[in-house]
């Protein structure tokens, strides 16, 4: 309700005034449009989930990094028609630089590879949390910020970094109490597409487009997407051997279709493999019509999906083996992940599996008269020394004041400062969960 207040307030008191306040002088408290607050409430929330994340990428032994939301718009300037560059949060700023709200953190860990050069140990695995923005026209409505969780394994060439990730991916799903039958991973790899486009004779410059159009075929209808295919020069029978191959189901009609070299083939074989001895096998599923819509991928694609489909992708990612040669450095292997903060709640929501994370302090300390005030927060010290969340109250109140705020506040104690008891160097010590009390010495006091 509070909430409701609020926004009606502002949209009672439209903002009609140049200088941005209602009418009655009131700043606009929403945020900016596509952008969203974070209230205690929220914030425990995100940071329960941003825990999660986190504990995963710990298992794995990853390490965490960071980099600028703004960065130069260089850093994301492809030309494969991709939806997160058309809708890139960029502008020229005081200093006539172009920049960029990053749209994602993966061209930021190449540039800090590239930072680092020969001196990064290889393989190196790291992971980012961070915000990443897009820019689109509120027709939508969409948001234009989300958090992301990125892993990334750096110089490891073969598909065990893939299966890596993907176990990282499962053991997220299983924390956070998901199972098979709740969601799955889509998985398949560019080089289907690429073996396809090259029997039919498509230039491998075309690749990438191709790739951002077929990515569509889940969202535009397929005359539309064939439409976009045919401007770019790939004629109507390649589309047809393009669309046929990616209604493949599995590796054995993949083996017929690719024949037995296949690199295609090989990988995903073997992927499936290292799955199996994970313990994750029946997490994937094949899909050839997975290719996701990023530019940069050039093999193993995968993305999370709900098995009810009612919801966009949930995770995606995949190998990016020429993306440091992209910005000019020297090539090494890269696969990664990235997993948005927005499906993942919906889809808890739905499920009846998001936590609701309490406000609570271990204890509520009191001076029950404002002359006791500095031996109250001498005790509050000595408890929070001792690693306890204490909350002082920093008003006088009376003992049934006290007692309603450390209910209010979950706490476990409610630590009362009374003269008689101070005297004899002695605190009263209520243990709200089990109904008793004590009076405790100071010195022996945690
Ligand atoms: C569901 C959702 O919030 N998606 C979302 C929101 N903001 C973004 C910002 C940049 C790139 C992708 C984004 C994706």
């Amino acid at each position: 309700p509070i909430k409701a207040v609020a926004e009606a307030r502002t949209v009672v008191g439209k903002i009609t005034e140049p200088t941005g306040r209602t009418d009655k002088g009131l700043i606009d408290t929403q945020p900016p449009r596509g952008t969203r607050d974070f209230f205690p409430e929220d914030m425990r929330l995100r940071n329960w989930l941003f825990g999660e994340f986190a504990a995963v990428s710990t298992a794995f032994g990853f390490e965490q990094f960071d980099a600028p939301v703004l960065e130069s718009e260089e850093l994301f300037v492809r030309k494969a028609g991709e939806e997160i560059t058309d809708q890139l949060y960029n502008f020229e700023d005081k200093g006539q630089r172009r920049v960029a709200l990053r749209p994602e953190l993966t061209p930021s860990l190449a540039r800090l590879v590239l930072q680092r050069g020969r001196t990064l140990p290889l393989p190196a695995k790291w992971f980012a949390i961070g915000q990443c923005w897009r820019y689109e026209r509120m027709t939508r409505g969409r948001r234009r910020e989300h958090y992301q969780w990125n892993m990334d394994i750096v110089g490891v060439a073969g598909v065990e970094a893939e299966a890596e990730l993907l176990a990282a991916i499962v053991t997220f799903f299983e924390r956070v109490g998901l199972s098979k039958d709740d969601v799955g991973v889509k998985v398949s790899s560019r080089k289907v597409l690429q073996s396809v486009l090259t029997q039919y004779g498509v230039p491998p410059e075309s690749f990438a487009r191709v790739c951002i159009i077929v990515d569509k075929l889940d969202k535009l209808p397929r005359d539309k997407v064939e439409e976009e295919l045919r401007v770019l020069g790939v004629p109507p029978a390649t589309i047809d051997g393009v669309l046929s191959a990616l209604s493949i189901r599995s590796l054995e009609e993949l083996s017929r279709l690719l024949g037995p070299d296949s690199e295609a083939v090989a990988d995903l074989t073997r992927l499936f493999q290292l799955a199996e001895g994970y313990g994750y096998k029946d997490w994937l599923v094949f899909d050839p019509s997975v290719v996701r819509g990023l530019a940069y991928y050039t093999g193993i694609v995968f993305e999370g999906f709900d098995r009810e489909g009612k919801l966009r992708a949930i995770c995606g990612g995949g190998r990016y083996d020429r993306l440091l040669g992209a910005f000019g450095g020297d090539n090494a292997p890269m696969a990664g992940f990235g997993f948005g903060d927005a499906v993942i709640v919906e889809l808890l929501k739905e499920k009846g599996k998001l936590p609701a994370p309490p406000h609570r302090v271990d204890d509520v300390v009191v001076p029950l008269d404002t002359a006791l005030r500095p031996a109250a927060s001498g005790i509050a010290s000595r408890l929070r020394r001792a690693g306890r969340s204490v909350d002082l109250v920093l008003e006088n109140k009376k003992m049934k004041w006290a007692f309603k705020h450390a209910e209010k506040l979950n706490a476990s104690r409610l630590v009362l400062v009374g003269a008689s008891e101070w005297e004899r160097g002695k605190v009263v010590v209520k243990d709200l969960a089990k109904f008793h009390q004590e009076e405790v010495p100071v010195e022996d006091l945690i």
